[in-house]
């Protein structure tokens, strides 16, 4: 199926405008066409993003598409790298490569933008990307299935933030931002963003009638400033940004909040051979890393009469009990010709946070010689995020 876009682009300014009410998108499965109008543009321009020919889809590799550049590049790689999923690519400019523990498997570096538009026009089967870029460029499409939805990385939140000065001085909510009488359709409400779809859905549904948008590709901060824009829709991490901007979030102004995701075609993995295989392995690997990496094992040893009055003082301690309560076992000593059992090795796995106040615990109830090592893997016997992924399928 071919879907048809219309932008029209104003020619000259640098900045193209749109209201809530003349944007529209349509950004389906299938190939995906756009049609580009342009004032100085007799005839409108068709730009093709994608396959547009069917027999280039019939292909054997399973492709992964991971972002070429920016700033999930290197959190991506480091990922994988962890899951023992290293990507061998030969050269930084070389855009193919693949990751020898998995055949059948070509990785793809591309804009996180176009991984989103690649997945659904079918020319990728998975990849990994920020939530905000597939909500943004996947739009609702329902091809797009999210199989991991927090990779732990590229924590972000898309927000609308307005000037901390002048008019918006003691405006703190949406609510009072909408409720504001300076905006009229004579004189609405200009907003600046990079994101085209979410920005403008946001404010509809959220019933903010005199709204116009502007886009630009970066530093959308100065344009409340520079007087192109009255407030913003963009990515906030640290929020320092916006504070050097003079700028403030206010209450119920998050739009979305986002981290990487592995996300799936879900035509692909119903139908290409080896997609759904090479998905539940990705995602036993990066569950297994993922719950380790919150965790560290420790392991003591415990005076006791026996395992169960060791395991009793454990679990009276609420940091102890570990993922499925501890692991004890008699260490054997021979004293006067006779083999004994006076002290037993507890294993638990505890998480980062709790650690030092497991430590504590552990003295106080007798450990002593206490080992703490990372952990490199938990695999449990079935990630729920599969089960999760097969009901969406109807498997
Ligand atoms: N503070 C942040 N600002 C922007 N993106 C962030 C931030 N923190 C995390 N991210 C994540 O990183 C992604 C942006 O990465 P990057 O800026 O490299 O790509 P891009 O903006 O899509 O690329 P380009 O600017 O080349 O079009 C976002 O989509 C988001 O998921
Ligand atoms: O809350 P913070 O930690 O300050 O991060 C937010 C800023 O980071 C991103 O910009 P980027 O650095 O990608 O530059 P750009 O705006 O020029 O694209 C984003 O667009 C914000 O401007
Ligand atoms: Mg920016």
């Amino acid at each position: 199926m071919s879907v048809v876009r219309t932008i029209f682009l104003q020619c000259g300014p640098s900045v193209s405008h749109f209201s809530t009410s003349s944007y529209s998108t349509n950004f389906n499965s299938g190939s995906v066409k756009f049609t580009i109008s342009c004032c100085s543009v007799a005839s409108p321009a068709s730009v093709v993003i994608g396959n547009v020919d069917k027999k280039a889809s019939e292909r054997n590799e399973v492709r992964l598409g991971l972002p070429s550049k920016g700033r999930m590049a290197t959190d991506t790689l480091d990922l994988l790298k962890d899951c023992q999923l290293s990507v061998r690519q030969v050269n930084p400019r070389q855009y193919v490569a693949e990751i020898p523990q998995i055949t059948n498997l070509e990785v793809w570096f591309q804009r996180p933008k176009d991984v989103v538009r690649k997945l659904v026009s079918g020319d990728l089967d998975l990849g990994i990307v920020g939530l905000d870029t597939v909500k943004e460029y996947g739009q609702e499409n329902e091809d797009l299935i999210i199989v991991h939805d927090a990779l732990d990385y590229g924590d972000c939140r898309l927000s609308l933030a307005i000037p901390k000065y002048g008019i918006f001085e003691n405006i703190n909510s949406l609510q009072e931002l909408a409720q504001m009488p300076q905006w009229t359709p004579e004189r609405p409400l200009r907003v600046a963003t990079g994101f085209t779809y979410l920005g403008p859905k946001f404010m509809k549904d959220n019933g903010l009638k005199h709204v116009t948008f502007s886009t630009a590709d970066g530093a959308l901060e100065a344009a409340p400033a520079m007087g192109i824009a009255d407030a913003i829709v963009d990515l906030v991490s640290s929020g320092t940004t916006l504070r050097e901007n003079n700028l403030k979030e206010i209450e119920g102004g998050i739009i979305l909040e986002s981290q990487a995701v592995l996300v799936a075609s879900r035509r692909s993995l119903i139908q290409r051979k080896g997609v759904l295989d090479i998905t539940h392995e990705m995602l036993e690997r990066l569950e297994a890393h993922l719950k380790a990496v919150g965790q560290f094992t420790v392991t003591a040893n415990m005076r006791g009469k026996s395992a169960e009055e060791v395991a009793e003082r454990i679990l009276s301690q609420p940091s102890l009990s570990g993922l499925q309560g501890p692991t004890i076992s008699p260490v054997f000593t021979k004293r006067g010709g006779k083999v004994a059992a006076d002290y037993f090795a507890i294993v638990i796995c505890v998480p980062k946070k709790a650690l030092y106040k497991s430590v504590r615990q552990l003295r106080a109830i007798g450990g002593s010689g206490v080992l703490i090592s990372p952990l490199t893997y938990i695999f449990d016997e079935e990630t729920p995020r599969w089960r999760q992924l097969l009901s969406k399928l109807g498997l």
